[in-house]
């Protein structure tokens, strides 16, 4: 719940003036919106699996102080939540029937983002070859993306300091009005090399073949559902990383959207 708190911040340094405003802190820290700061930022990343979404969101937003939210996180909690209370994940009328049900939070600090359903810590569990197995059957059921999407859009509008929106339909769908929607891109070859590198640090081996097979059967779900597929929003920018680090895209990604806050 939000406090009071009263600080002494230096808000001009370069003529060593020094301002004590009143701000509100959350106990939980998040970082208090101060006169003079940057208008609240909106940033729509969107993209097939393992384009570097995740990793790119967290560090931008990290980077520039804003919220970070992973609506993939969030599909996936859903997702497990129904595998755990006998849901037939493959039954679009018992999916959405029990859409409602499970309370699905996020935790949005970009240096420990959570994810929990029911209270109970879904962060290990939604990364279950079991979740990722269902995931796209669960989200491409019209009443979970009706659910979710409110909430993706209650999260966002509650962002004081702005927020970067991690998924498939967030420029599209979700948050049609983002300051800056990008898209990221990566060919089938690098994609699956990256997640290879996940699954070798885990379990010692990776099956390369496979893992691309898994990864373009998702995308191709999620692209051809009826109800808001992932696809590229018409005024966003689209970045192919398959070439760059991962630093690379974030410092692009962080130089577009100061690029935005300036002519703002
Ligand atoms: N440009 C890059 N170069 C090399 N590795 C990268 C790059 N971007 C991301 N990675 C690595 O690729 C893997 C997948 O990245 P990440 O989870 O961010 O992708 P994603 O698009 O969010 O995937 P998903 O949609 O499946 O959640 C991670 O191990 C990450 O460190
Ligand atoms: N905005 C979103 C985000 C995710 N999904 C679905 C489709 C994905 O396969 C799945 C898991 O996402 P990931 O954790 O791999 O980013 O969730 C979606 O439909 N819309």
């Amino acid at each position: 719940m939000p406090v009071s708190v009263r600080r002494t911040v230096v808000i001009f340094p370069e003529h060593s003036r020094k301002v004590s405003v009143t701000v509100a802190a959350s106990l939980e820290g998040t970082t208090p919106v101060l006169p003079g700061a940057p208008a609240p930022v909106v940033v729509a990343i969107d993209g097939p699996s393992g384009t570097g979404k995740s990793s790119t969101s967290k560090a931008v937003a990290a980077k520039l102080g804003l919220s970070y939210l992973d609506t993939g996180a969030q599909y996936r909690a859903i997702t497990w939540w129904m595998l755990t209370h006998g849901v037939d994940v493959d039954d679009p009328a018992a999916v959405a029937e029990a859409a409602e049900r499970p309370v699905i939070e996020s935790g949005t600090d970009p240096s420990a983002p959570t994810i929990t359903a029911d209270g109970e810590d879904a962060g290990g569990p939604i990364r279950t070859p079991e979740v990722t197995a269902a995931v796209s059957a669960v989200s491409a059921v019209p009443e979970v993306r009706a659910r979710i999407t409110a909430l993706q859009r209650h999260i966002a509008d509650s962002a004081e300091r702005g927020i970067v929106v991690e998924g498939r339909d967030i420029g599209t769908t979700v948050l049609p009005g983002a300051d800056l929607k990008i898209f990221l891109t990566a060919s089938p070859e690098a994609r699956a090399a990256r997640r290879g590198g996940e699954l070798k640090a885990q379990n010692g081996q990776a099956d390369l073949a496979a893992t691309r097979q898994a990864l373009l059967k998702r995308d191709q779900a999620d692209s051809s559902r009826k109800t808001s597929p992932l696809a590229k929003a018409d005024d966003a920018v689209e970045v192919d990383t398959t070439e760059l680090t991962l630093e690379q895209v974030i410092e692009c990604v962080v130089t577009l959207i100061e690029e935005k806050q300036r002519v703002a």
